[in-house]
């Protein structure tokens, strides 16, 4: 069962399953997204491979409002993925309680587990309280002795059509050539299942951490420094000469923060940084800036991949003025075809940055981080990429 039919669930997850011939069945948001998927054939399209592009037919999806769908698949599968969001796991949460109680009361409640995959802090965690949260105490007794709930760490880049005239159908989709996802093992239950492109690691640590600060840390600089400079995709951004030198910078921020606050290996954070710099250079990956960009307001809340980092580095005394820049690019980030892009423009109108850093952010405007913030936005108006602060 795949709980999100976006771009990962239905191009990377669906991708990983076909190769061990498995048909997933998708649980969508909307109606139009169910009736666009069920029963129809959509192609997910392999960037820089098209040779290994492949055709999911007659596919299977329900409404994930649809509680006797939910449970009548549970009672059938070891394997549940969330490709939803982070911000929408607790709404998800009250969803999958109910096809619990509806599972258990069927007799059909069984060993499963549950693999988050989302940019996200503590994605297990949060979906799991929101479950239990709705269930009775002898409910949450039997789901925590049958359902694991655990965290993975995409790697892969899942996007849209490179070109509008490439889209034969409105669910294709793109994704990176990456067959592969690492998952938690400690928050596994029973047998681990066994998957050709699935990784279950008993050492999983901080991986996700780590993947979201420097992957994501840097993307998102990308996204928002390409944008104020006109830019449209992430390869074309990261090759830019001003902005390379400042990634240059971030990459050592985000590595020194990660050994000093996680313990991670000098060594290993250095490749995973370098690798990191490759995908975000790779021109076969054709990512708009704006799909990096999308939902600012998220990217900018308190432990995610800007203000995390930034508070994080104020705390150990280290540098962080790259990710102050990409802080302060955020801040200006305008898309209007993005609500929560525009929400944001017009709070900055309106209410002006302090307000954005206090009540978005989580920070004091006379605090450290807001400070580091600030210098951040002068260096971006002495270099003419933004008019006025
Ligand atoms: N796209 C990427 O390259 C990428 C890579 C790594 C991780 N991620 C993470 O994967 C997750 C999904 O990202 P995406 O790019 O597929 O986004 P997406 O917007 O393409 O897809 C998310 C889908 O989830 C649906 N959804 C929202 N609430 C839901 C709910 N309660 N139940 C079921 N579906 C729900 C949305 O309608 C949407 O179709 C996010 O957490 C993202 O951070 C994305
Ligand atoms: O999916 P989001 O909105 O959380 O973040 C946008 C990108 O940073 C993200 O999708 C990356 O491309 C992906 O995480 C691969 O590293």
């Amino acid at each position: 069962m795949i709980l999100g039919a976006g771009r990962i669930g239905r191009g990377f997850l669906a991708r990983l399953l076909h190769e061990d011939g498995r048909d997933p069945v998708f649980f969508a948001a909307t109606d139009a997204t169910v009736q666009r998927l069920h029963g129809k054939t959509y192609e997910i399209h392999v960037l820089g491979a098209e040779e290994k592009n492949v055709l999911e037919t007659e596919v299977q999806a329900f409404s994930v409002r649809d509680t006797e769908a939910l449970a009548s698949q549970w009672a059938r599968t070891e394997l549940i993925f969330t490709a939803c969001g982070g911000k929408n796991l607790e709404a998800l949460g009250g969803e999958l309680a109910k096809a619990f109680q509806l599972l258990r009361s069927m007799g059909k409640a069984h060993v499963s587990n549950i693999v988050t995959c989302e940019n996200w802090k503590a994605p297990e965690k949060v979906l799991k309280e929101a479950i239990c949260g709705h269930l009775t105490q002898k409910e949450r007794a039997d789901f925590e002795r049958l359902t694991g709930v655990t965290e993975s760490a995409v790697m892969c880049s899942g996007t849209g059509a490179p070109e509008p005239s490439a889209l034969h159908y409105p669910m294709d989709t793109w994704v990176e050539d990456v067959l592969y996802l690492p998952v938690n093992a400690k928050g596994m239950k029973g047998e681990l299942p066994q998957l050709s492109c699935i990784e279950f690691l008993p050492d999983f640590g901080s991986l996700l951490r780590q993947k979201l600060y420097t992957r994501n840390t840097s993307i998102a600089t990308i996204g928002y420094l390409g944008r104020l400079k006109g830019l449209t995709y992430v390869a074309e951004a990261a090759a830019d000469p001003e902005i390379a030198l400042i990634l240059d910078e971030l990459y050592r921020e985000v590595s020194e923060i990660l050994v000093q606050s996680l313990g991670i290996d000098r060594e290993k954070q250095r490749v995973f940084a370098e690798r990191a710099d490759a995908k975000n250079r790779n021109p076969l990956i054709i990512d708009p800036l704006t799909r990096i960009g999308r939902d600012p307001i998220r990217k900018l809340s308190p432990e995610d991949r800007l203000i995390g980092p930034l508070r994080e580095g104020a705390a150990l005394g280290l540098s962080t003025d790259a990710i102050a820049l990409g802080c302060a690019a955020a801040l200006y980030y305008e898309d209007p075809e993005d609500e929560t892009a525009c929400r944001l423009a017009e709070l900055r109108r309106e209410k002006g940055t302090d307000y954005i850093l206090k009540e978005i952010c989580g920070l004091d405007p006379a605090g450290e981080e807001a400070k580091r913030i600030r210098r951040a936005q002068e260096r971006l108006k002495e270099k003419g990429w933004i008019q006025k602060l």
